[in-house]
């Protein structure tokens, strides 16, 4: 298997990809070259079942299982030493003798036809599939301009999945067509490998149409890699560089594992596929038919399923999925029947597809943007050897089991080794998705019933945050120009450290990267107009995402977050200020924030002449504003205040910077989680202790 699962929908990055032309013809002889690889793989385990019939040593089962080793040997092996390799020479090049190579190993193992040949294929095919897999990243860094790179990297990753469904519905084709000339092929598989034979000669060919400016010089590309390591961008990192620097952060490893369990089925269904369907009574065809089954349902589970189920907590969404793929696994294993067998292998793909999706989603929410990047770096590739891993294992388990018959008096019952295994495997899974559900799903507000019914009612059903749910606590400082929140925030931040507490110190607009980005937009005073609905949502852009990489993260590991500006922010500047409506602004601010609201916010109060003459700097965009601007959005601020008096701490900024921050330490006192006796301070080791 050379591809993984992808990590994400791919969203709009294939149309945006594809629109580089000399990309556009890389991608297209990867793709066919890959659809020649997923083409090979099904016909080696095909023949390795078929020519191993009665031919000691090799059972079927082991010769499936070898096939599978020599591709996974040659993953770990060699990539390092092809790289070392593939890195002197030309890029086009390396990908064209791959392909060479893999035409003639190919063609070559209808005229030799043993078993030992076709592993000894496995194995070298496998190294020629890793050579123009690095080869195809090198030629991309020389031709596709840097803005557009990450892009078409991503795009060029999510090939083999799409490539995967699409082989094995060729190949069960093929297979069919091997049969009705039967006397032509024999094998049937061999017509497979002819097909697969045209892929990669015609990847090869294509190779001749993508520019020259894949050849980058090998100290160009030298340069390049130097840079990227410094930079942390290196492309397609190796398994052992991913695994080296990508740490699971312990509240994620979990997730993460369970992430990576829900592919197990799918694996075993390949590994134990060729074996299996000759009990149901199908030959090459119904494994084409069954990994394609698989495979598509996977897609449609990571590409569409989430997005149909989005009003479902993923947390619900992840364990009821991998349940559907262990109890769809268990009917594979048991029916006797090929048709049903293909309706619960997709099923089984579904539910893995769905839980990877619902995972992914729930793992963004818990982590920062780095922090996401680095476990995706870790599952990639630990996903493709979770994948090759149990479809070796899944043969080689049923290979002692064996194959009985049960009888019930007259009626009879096939158990065979492949089906204890599948089924076996599928009760587990379905047991720790049980387990796994009642876990993450403790304490979530709403039933399953009710979500279910909001979904058919087609009403959203996330229940918004409650700051009341979350072990953190979320301070704001509001005001206008130059009220001095800066200086307050900063000012607690310390003394809530010293007093230790966990503080994440924070401000709207510009704390993630995004952020930044949205706000040299917002402030600099181009000469480009921007309409204040533009203006409205471009602040709420910047936090939502502060909202779910920052502040949310942060609230949920039991932190104390202190923001300069929040929603508030908006009611005032862009409600009172540019006079857009109230409620308008509220709905796409909950939206934005699911509606977090937080538990304290102080709103500093000053007249704006005041504020605005504390900066002596150039003022930006929205301070360059009328003073009818300004006195509007005070008197939006106090508004705010005057009808929430339970959450504001209302002060004159007029006052001394220390008077201030003795009202504010007054009131924040208020509002800390309780103070912990120092005694089980140390027995749980979570709390800090203030002593006033
Ligand atoms: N209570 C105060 N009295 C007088 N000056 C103050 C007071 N608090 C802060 N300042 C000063 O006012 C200036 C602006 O303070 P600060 O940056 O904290 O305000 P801000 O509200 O965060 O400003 P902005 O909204 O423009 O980012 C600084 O020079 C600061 O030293
Ligand atoms: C969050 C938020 C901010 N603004 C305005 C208010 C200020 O003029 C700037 C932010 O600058 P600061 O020095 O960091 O205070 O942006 C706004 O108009 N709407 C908002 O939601």
């Amino acid at each position: 298997m050379s591809g993984s699962v992808p990590l994400a929908a791919p969203g709009g990055a294939v149309r945006d990809a594809l629109e580089d032309r000399p990309f556009r013809r890389l991608w297209f002889s990867y793709s066919l070259s890959s659809l020649g690889g997923w083409l090979a793989l099904l016909a080696l385990l095909s023949l390795a079942f078929t020519l191993s019939q009665g031919h000691q040593p090799f059972s079927p089962e082991a010769a499936v299982a070898g096939v599978l080793g020599a591709k996974l040997a040659a993953r770990l092996l060699l990539p390092a030493l092809l790289r070392l390799a593939t890195d002197r020479v030309d890029s086009r090049l390396v990908m064209a003798v791959a392909d060479a190579v893999r035409v003639a190993l190919f063609v070559s193992v209808p005229l030799v036809a043993t078993v030992e040949w076709v592993l000894a294929v496995a194995f070298l095919s496998e190294c020629a599939a890793v050579a123009r897999a690095q080869a195809t990243n090198s030629a991309l860094a020389g031709l596709v301009a840097d803005n557009r790179q990450d892009r078409a990297r991503r795009f060029l990753h999510l090939t083999p999945h799409g490539t995967a469904p699409l082989a094995a519905a060729v190949f069960a084709v093929l297979a069919v067509a091997g049969w009705l000339l039967e006397g032509l092929f024999s094998p049937m598989a061999d017509v497979a490998l002819y097909a697969n034979t045209v892929a990669f000669a015609a990847a090869g060919v294509l190779l001749w149409w993508v520019p020259s400016a894949a050849r980058e010089s090998q100290e160009s590309r030298e340069d390049e890699e130097t840079t990227q390591q410094a930079e942390g961008t290196r492309p397609i990192p190796t398994l052992r560089e991913r695994t080296r620097t990508a740490v699971v952060p312990a509240a994620r490893r979990w997730l993460a594992w369970g992430m990576l369990a829900v592919f197990v089925p799918g694996g075993l269904l390949v590994g134990a596929g060729r074996v299996h369907v000759s009990h149901l009574g199908a030959g090459d065809a119904g494994f084409g038919v069954l990994v394609a089954a698989v495979t598509t349902g996977t897609a449609l589970g990571v590409f569409g399923g989430s997005r149909l189920l989005r009003d479902v907590s993923r947390e619900r969404l992840f364990g009821l999925a991998a349940g559907l793929a262990g109890a769809s696994l268990i009917v594979v294993g048991l029916v006797g029947d090929m048709a049903v067998a293909a309706v619960f292998a997709a099923l089984t793909g579904l539910g893995a597809g769905l839980a990877w999706s619902a995972g992914t989603v729930l793992l963004a929410r818990q982590s920062d943007e780095e922090d996401h990047e680095r476990v995706l770096d870790f599952l990639h590739p630990a996903l493709r050897f979770v994948l090759v891993a149990s479809a070796i294992v899944a043969p080689l388990l049923a290979w002692p089991v064996g194959d009985h018959q049960v009888r019930s008096g007259d009626v009879g019952y096939g158990l065979w080794g492949t089906g204890v295994v599948l089924a076996g495997a599928g009760l587990v899974a379905h047991v720790a998705a049980a387990v796994c559900y009642r876990r993450m799903t403790r304490g979530l507000q709403g039933s399953l019933r009710a979500e279910v019914a909001t979904v058919l009612r087609g009403a959203p059903a996330a229940p918004p945050v409650s700051t009341e749910q979350l072990p953190g606590t979320f301070i704001v400082f509001e005001g206008g120009e130059g009220a001095g929140k800066s200086t307050q925030a900063r000012q607690l931040s310390v003394w809530l450290r010293d007093e230790g507490f966990e503080v994440v110190s924070t401000r709207e607009p510009g704390a993630t990267k995004l952020g930044m980005r949205l706000r040299t937009l917002l402030l600099e005073r181009g000469d480009t107009p921007m309409s204040p609905r533009a203006e409205a949502l471009l602040y709420a852009a910047d936090r939502a995402n502060h909202v779910q990489s920052v502040i949310l993260p942060a609230l949920r590991r039991g932190a104390i977050v202190i923001s300069d500006r929040y929603v508030d922010s908006t009611l005032a500047y862009q409600g009172a200020g540019r006079e857009l409506s109230r409620a308008g602004m509220e709905r796409i601010n909950d939206w934005a924030t699911e509606e977090l609201v937080p538990h304290l916010t102080v709103l500093l109060d000053v007249p704006p002449e005041e504020g605005l003459a504390r900066n002596s700097g150039e003022h930006d965009r929205i301070e360059s504003e009328s003073e009818e601007f300004h006195t509007q959005v005070r008197a939006g601020f106090r508004d705010l205040a005057a009808r929430d008096p339970g959450r504001y701490l209302v002060l004159d900024a007029r006052d001394g910077e220390a008077e201030i921050f003795r009202e504010v330490r007054r009131r924040v006192r208020r509002i800390l989680p309780d103070p912990v006796p120092r005694e089980s301070e140390a027995v749980t080791g979570m709390m800090p202790i203030i002593d006033e």
